[in-house]
């Protein structure tokens, strides 16, 4: 088992030659992008009556830029703050035992506190991250797997994927009305029902301009809902420049991914992304990701094809999709490529 990121980062003043990408995927000038931003909407607009204004602006910016960010959304900010605290506690924060207990053999090998070894990255370099991943729906028959350490976690983190889901739920209802799908489209258990929550931890780095928390991917899914803490580190790759999302605690990220690029037949766009590091603090984020069952065929949805528009892809079942990705390293524009109809 590779050691955690956080366990040694502080014993190096350079960063370790298997963390060091090629010049050409290095951030390497590390200013923060400020050509664009990245559209941050209003969600209580469209509980105040008209939904329309909202809906458009979230379509635009999931055609435009593949992201948005929600604000005035409802969720508790007292639970949003809870649920980064205990993530953060996860990576030991200053309790030792919690680190050390969460990444231990003995913790079921689904639960485990891990870092990124090579095969996390298309570029066979090891990322500056470490992270828990873990189930979330039903939370029944997972909450009792996560990890017990601190002991707030399964409480807290079962709280808040009750919560994420519904703005999920609400957010992909908007959606849905916005590209005139049938109403409950994305309700579908089979199409929505798989939910999975990653917590990333992204220690201080010695020289950020050299390695990377997480290379450009988009994401193999429906769609993302992410809380990050105060701390920069996400940007969005738009027209072949990095656009940096500014860090809100009080925002959820939310960012479309390949499933919904292919069922919305190319209206929507998973957009690419990458997280770099910072050389003072740690960076935390919470990414709820919503996902198809394996066997649920992906493809344009009917009522956007038509004569005139065509499908783009060829259907593909959820886990042909996947089986791919990993295949093409997570390359998702090779794996859209091949599914060209
Ligand atoms: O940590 C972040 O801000 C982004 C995480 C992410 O892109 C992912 O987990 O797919
Ligand atoms: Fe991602």
């Amino acid at each position: 088992m590779e050691k955690l990121v956080s366990s040694w980062y502080n014993n190096v003043q350079r960063v370790p030659q298997d963390y060091i990408f090629p010049p050409e995927k290095r951030p390497g000038d590390l200013r923060v992008p400020v050509d664009e931003v990245i559209p941050v909407i209003d969600l209580s607009e469209a509980e105040q009556g008209d939904r329309t204004p909202t809906i458009q602006k979230i379509l635009k910016a999931a055609q435009e830029f593949g992201f948005f960010q929600v604000i005035n959304h409802g969720f508790s900010q007292n639970l949003m703050n809870e649920s980064m605290v205990v993530c953060k506690e996860l990576f030991g924060g200053s309790n030792e035992a919690n680190k050390k207990s969460n990444s231990s053999e003995d913790v079921s090998k689904s639960c485990r506190v891990k870092t990124c070894g090579v095969r996390c990255s298309p570029d066979k370099v090891h990322l500056w991250r470490d992270l828990l991943l873990h189930q979330c729906h039903p939370l029944e028959k997972w909450q009792h797997t996560w990890p017990q350490h601190p002991t707030r976690y399964q409480e807290c983190i079962g709280a808040y994927s009750v919560e994420v889901k519904k703005l999920a739920s609400r957010i992909l209802a908007l959606i849905c009305e916005g590209l005139g799908l049938k109403c409950g489209y994305f309700e579908d258990e089979q199409l929505s029902g798989r939910m999975f929550l990653s917590v990333n931890n992204y220690p201080p780095c010695p020289e950020p301009s050299l390695t990377l928390g997480l290379s450009k991917h988009a994401d193999s899914n429906l769609i993302t809902i992410l809380l990050q803490d105060g701390v920069y580190g996400l940007e969005v790759l738009k027209e072949d420049k990095w656009i940096g999302v500014e860090p809100n605690p009080h925002a959820f990220v939310v960012n479309m991914g390949c499933f919904l690029q292919v069922i919305s037949n190319n209206k929507l766009k998973a957009a690419e992304h990458r997280v770099v590091t910072n050389p003072n603090t740690a960076r935390t984020s919470i990414a709820f990701f919503i996902a198809s069952l394996e066997d649920r065929i992906i493809e344009p949805a009917k009522d956007l094809t038509n004569e005139l528009h065509p499908p783009i892809y060829r259907p593909c079942k959820a886990k042909d999709f996947l089986t791919q990705f990993l295949a093409m390293d997570g390359d998702s524009g090779a794996v859209l490529r091949s599914l060209l109809a």
